[in-house]
């Protein structure tokens, strides 16, 4: 028998907030036979679909063509320019269809459906639309938002979703902060023409990856037009007669038709009244233990919005949504246990991918790693197709000699590191990979020779 029969309320579960991972969440439970609403106050899909890796990955797709053909004529002179219009257009199909496709399987998996903001009346009712909504179980899924920067002129800052819809290609802009969504950006809007400014505040880009292999990403954008002021912050914004004047801590004056604040994101958490719950959160997130439980033993978080000691990823969300699908439907209740060598890709070009032990991570325990680097721009299946940059650093245990991580820069990192990780998480032996045939000559045959 389901909880709402035994105790009246409305819903057995509300999930608020309606990202991909969060209706994956919503169509599991219904079809586990609970009585299930989701509640997005803003487009379905949420950010990944919107305003994330859906729109990124759209634009980047024509610029990687653009990049590819650039090899194929060696050189930019013959290459026809990709329009802005191509790119909006791929762009506004891809993420429409995606959005609607993301309401659909949730309506279709018998979910109820509302669109409208949500917030707490108390523990176990919810007010949506001004009406009251009884629940037995909620679970929290309202992701991120970007953290505001606090300058003079910030008004004039505005979001990278927005700057992924513009409806005319910007001639200059400038991007404040370099980090994972920074390098995607400047990767697409380079290759469109657009020049970029790159204001960081300190002298780390991508403060995660190896520095080696970041600065051959850097390298590579400064040569496609992008300008990085390193350890400046914007101080203020004015406007100006050819668009914005922003004007730099170390005294430098950048003039572009746009600034965009991509200085990192916030848990969206703010409007959700979560005292009237009794919900305990930090600037970090709503805390929740390793069941994802908030300090109310019946209400969960999941996703950007809860402080659980992962990176804010579509991938981890996603594994969130699947581990709470378990734990609601009463099949599991183990606490979460998160894979050992997860794998993780900037989207850039070329893109720069990591899995198992960072080699930032092998450098702070030289006692327990090796670090080999291994260029990978002479191996066929690089070569052939002008992957001039590829380098691969492998990071080896001291006591064996296997591989325990990896990170590369190519223009097919994303598939080496999802191999890797694959072989990582299922401990698979040197034997039982040279068992194995794939197809010859692919990405996956180098595994024979970088496997150990
Ligand atoms: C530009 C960009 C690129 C990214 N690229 C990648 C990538 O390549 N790979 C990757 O793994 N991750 C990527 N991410 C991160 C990824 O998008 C997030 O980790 C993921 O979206 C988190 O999912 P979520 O369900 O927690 O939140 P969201 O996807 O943000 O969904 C939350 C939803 O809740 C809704 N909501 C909020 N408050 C309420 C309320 N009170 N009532 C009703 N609805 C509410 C919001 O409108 C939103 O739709 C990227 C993020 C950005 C911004
Ligand atoms: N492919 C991916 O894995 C991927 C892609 C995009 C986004 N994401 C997710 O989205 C999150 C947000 O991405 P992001 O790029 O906004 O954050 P980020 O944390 O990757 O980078 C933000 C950068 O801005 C800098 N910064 C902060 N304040 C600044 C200031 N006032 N002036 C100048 N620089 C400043 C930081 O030092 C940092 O280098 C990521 O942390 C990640 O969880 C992941």
């Amino acid at each position: 028998m389901d909880i709402k029969a035994q105790q009246g309320y409305d819903y057995d579960v509300i999930i608020i907030g309606g990202g991909v991972s969060d209706v994956t969440l919503a169509c599991n439970l219904a079809a586990a036979g609970k009585k299930t609403a989701l509640i997005e106050a803003r487009d379905w899909g949420g950010t990944t679909v919107n305003r994330g890796s859906t729109p990124k990955k759209a634009l980047l797709a024509l610029a990687e063509l653009h990049h590819q053909e650039s090899f194929l004529h060696r050189g930019l002179e013959t290459v026809s320019p990709i329009t802005w219009e191509d790119a909006l257009l791929t762009r506004d199909w891809l993420v429409s269809d995606e959005s609607a496709r993301a309401k659909e399987r949730a309506i279709k998996a018998g979910v109820e459906t509302y669109e409208a903001y949500a917030f707490f009346e108390d523990a176990h009712h919810l007010k949506v639309n001004g009406q009251v909504l009884s629940t037995a179980t909620i679970v929290l899924a309202t992701g991120s938002v970007p953290r505001k920067i606090d300058i003079e002129g910030a008004s004039y800052i505005d979001s990278s979703a927005n700057l992924m819809r513009l409806h005319q290609q910007p001639k200059v802009i400038a991007l404040i902060g370099a980090g994972v969504i920074a390098m995607s950006l400047i990767s697409s809007f380079t290759e469109l023409g657009t020049k970029v400014h790159v204001i960081q505040h300190n002298d780390r880009v991508l403060g995660n990856f190896d520095s080696e292999l970041v600065d051959i990403l850097v390298n590579r954008l400064k040569s496609r037009g992008a300008e990085f002021h390193m350890e400046a912050e914007a101080e203020r914004i004015e406007r100006s007669a050819s668009g914005y004047q922003v004007t730099l801590t170390n005294g430098e004056i950048v003039i572009v038709d746009g600034i965009y604040d991509v200085a990192g994101r916030i848990a969206n958490i703010g409007g959700l009244q979560l005292e009237k719950a009794g919900i305990e959160y930090t600037e970090r997130g709503i805390s929740v233990d390793d069941h994802l439980t908030t300090s109310q033993p019946h209400i969960f978080a999941m996703g950007d919005c809860c402080d659980a000691p992962v990176p804010k990823l579509n991938s981890y969300a996603d594994f969130q949504a699947k581990y709470l699908s378990q734990l609601l439907n009463d099949e599991s209740k183990e606490a979460i246990q998160y894979p050992t060598a997860p794998a993780a890709t900037v989207y850039s070009i070329p893109k720069i991918g990591q899995v198992g032990v960072s080699v930032n991570q092998a450098r702070q325990h030289p006692q327990d790693y090796d670090v080999t680097q291994l260029n990978m721009s002479n191996w066929q299946n690089y070569k052939r197709v002008h992957d001039d940059l590829a380098v691969i650093k492998l990071v080896a245990s001291k006591s064996d000699q296997h591989v325990a991580g990896a990170e590369i820069v190519s223009d097919t990192a994303d598939i080496l590191v999802n191999y890797l990780a694959i072989l990582l998480n299922r401990r698979v032996s040197f034997q039982e990979l040279q068992d194995i045939i794939f197809a010859y000559p692919s990405l996956a045959t180098d595994l024979y020779g970088l496997w150990k």
